[in-house]
């Protein structure tokens, strides 16, 4: 009898004791309990999260749940969203919110990049080695980045669209998708390792098909180490692999690609001691690497040190395998959708190459003008294309809509605790914002879901307060310390992209079939392609 008393009051204690821990306090006393719910069980349990994203719908359905509920929003007992800029993403994103383990998957050969860093010190001094090489100044003023461009346009881009064009080719049309994403990774790897050890995958057709093929199939199997990252590691521990075993051979072929590619550029760094003579071939950003881990090398205490002592190689292979990926999948992804909306207004191609046509000189092309051991066509001041304001309002608005990394990006709460937006936050809990939401908000963007690039040309009856708070929620690149450090390259590269485009040839679309966005962090056409036609334009 005093046994089953004993063991009915631990069942009431432990009962009473879950009943508080999951549901009353996550409910009621935490100071999350004050956020509205973006779904009933949101307090008590991360399965509806989760399960939005398993069903890659989060950027959708955390939006609605922003419209219906307001600017903060709780996505599960431990994890907010944010759909503000004031007090909200100024915050969170302006310093003292660190990353969290979410980011280790984009650790390479099992070594932290500057993206996957979580904490501000080692994160700085990391970003601190390249950052000056992507800075706008250095590349409108690099000598490689002139060169290089010059090479991958005349040598590369314009050939192709132009065999493309020609009457002979039937059927007409190419997957500019797999275009753009060529394009970018022979300039981002040109830029990295120099151009004789770089990527040519605007030409080289089979092997870009094979890599992109690789680098896209790990996709779907992220989800498990980034969302369930205890469950996957203790199933894998029983024998049951979430994640199959082919994806890290996938893993393991890419790294040792990007491996080589170091080495290539690390041997032709230590040989030459300056490239004024052949600036194409200067690996601009495993050159500053070197010197950068030189300088820690020297430094009598350095954060890195722990890095640099187990692998200085793996150290500039895990940031340059980032930076290429991150670099040559976004960048593809807004020049396809570039692309996919001029070719919808012929009369704004029109336009655009109006403008295109004042730079001096013009990016014209003819077969005729490249030949084997003349000098290629010079560049136009990169400064001035950069401040062409159609080509500017046309790459603004398709980063606006068609983000190319509209999900999430998440943090974590500073302890003790915070305010976002006029919440009290408790250290520890995972704080989210999203492009997606922010690139919406009709009270900015009229008509938000349309495309429209004259929001971004000034003047045109728009009030300073309309732009201010226009260019205040533009947030592709996200913000503060941890802000993309290759936006100045994304836009110069892209820019140089669509300018020698459309000075050259107007395009239509073939077959925009599945040209919705996916509803994930990185977001390309649902079909995975776009085929256009281009065609020359008539003089
Ligand atoms: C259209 C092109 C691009 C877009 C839209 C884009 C967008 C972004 C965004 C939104 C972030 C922050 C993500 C987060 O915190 O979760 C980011 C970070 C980053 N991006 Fe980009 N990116 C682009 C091109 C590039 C290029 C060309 C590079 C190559 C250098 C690059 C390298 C990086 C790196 C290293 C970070 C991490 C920065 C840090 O943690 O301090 N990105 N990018």
């Amino acid at each position: 009898m005093a046994n089953l008393s004993i063991s009915a009051i631990a069942f009431v204690v432990v009962f009473l004791f879950g009943l508080y821990k999951f549901v009353i306090y996550p409910a009621v006393i935490s100071p999350l309990s004050k956020i509205p719910n973006a779904h009933w069980s949101a307090p008590f349990s991360p399965l509806w999260i989760l399960s939005v994203r398993w069903r890659w719908t989060e950027n959708h359905d955390v939006r609605a749940a922003h419209l219906k509920l307001g600017p903060v929003v709780r996505l599960g007992p431990n994890e907010i969203s944010v759909g503000t800029i004031d007090g909200g993403v100024k915050t969170i994103f302006g310093g003292g919110f660190e990353k969290g383990d979410w980011y280790a998957v984009f650790d390479n050969y099992g070594v932290q990049c500057t993206f996957s860093t979580l904490h501000g010190r080692p994160h700085s001094a990391s970003k601190r080695m390249v950052s000056h090489t992507y800075s706008k100044l250095a590349l409108q003023t690099s000598p490689a980045v002139t060169a290089q461009a010059q090479s991958i346009l005349y040598e590369r881009l314009l050939p192709t669209l132009k065999a493309s064009a020609s009457p002979s080719q039937k059927p007409q049309g190419i997957d500019v998708l797999q275009l753009w994403y060529a394009l970018s990774m022979d300039t981002i790897t040109a830029y990295q390792f120099g151009l004789p050890n770089s990527t040519d995958f605007v030409r080289d057709t089979a092997y870009r098909s094979h890599w992109l093929e690789l680098y896209l199939s790990r996709k779907p199997y992220v989800y498990y180490p980034q969302e369930i990252p205890r469950l996957t590691s203790f199933l894998s521990k029983i024998g049951f692999r979430l994640v199959p075993r082919w994806v890290d051979g996938a893993n393991d072929e890419i790294e040792a690609w990007g491996l080589g590619m170091c080495r290539a550029a690390t041997a032709s760094s230590n040989k030459h001691s300056s490239y004024s003579d052949n600036p194409a071939e200067e690996p601009v950003v495993v050159r500053a690497m070197l010197k950068g881990i030189q300088k820690e090398t020297n430094k009598e205490q350095s954060i890195l040190s722990c890095r640099i002592s187990n692998s200085t190689e793996l150290m500039i292979a895990t940031e340059m395998l980032d930076n290429l990926a991150a670099g040559h999948e976004t960048s593809g992804i807004t020049l396809t959708y570039v692309t996919w909306h001029l070719s919808q207004d012929l009369e704004l191609q029109k336009a655009l190459r109006a403008e295109l046509l004042t730079l001096d000189p013009p990016l014209k092309y003819s077969p005729e003008q490249i030949k084997e051991g003349s000098p290629l066509p010079d560049l136009p001041n990169l400064k001035t294309l950069d401040s062409l304001p159609l080509l500017h309002a046309v790459l603004s608005e398709t980063l606006r809509l068609n983000a190319a990394i509209p999900g999430s990006s998440p943090r974590v709460t500073p302890y003790p605790s915070c305010n976002l937006a006029g919440y009290e936050v408790p250290g520890g809990v995972r704080v989210c914002s999203a492009a997606w939401t922010l690139h919406r908000n009709a009270d900015v963007y009229n008509q938000p879901e349309v495309w429209d690039h004259t929001r971004w040309l000034d003047g045109d009856g728009k009030s300073g307060e309309e732009t201010k708070e226009r260019d205040k929620w533009f947030w592709p690149f996200s913000s503060g310390g941890r802000m993309c450090i290759g936006n100045n390259f994304a836009m110069l590269q892209m820019k140089l992209a669509i300018a020698s485009t459309y000075t050259n040839f107007t395009s239509h679309v073939v077959c925009d079939d599945g040209i919705e966005q996916e509803d994930g962090y990185t977001a390309s056409p649902k079909g995975n392609k776009l085929i256009l036609r281009f065609e020359d334009v008539e003089e």
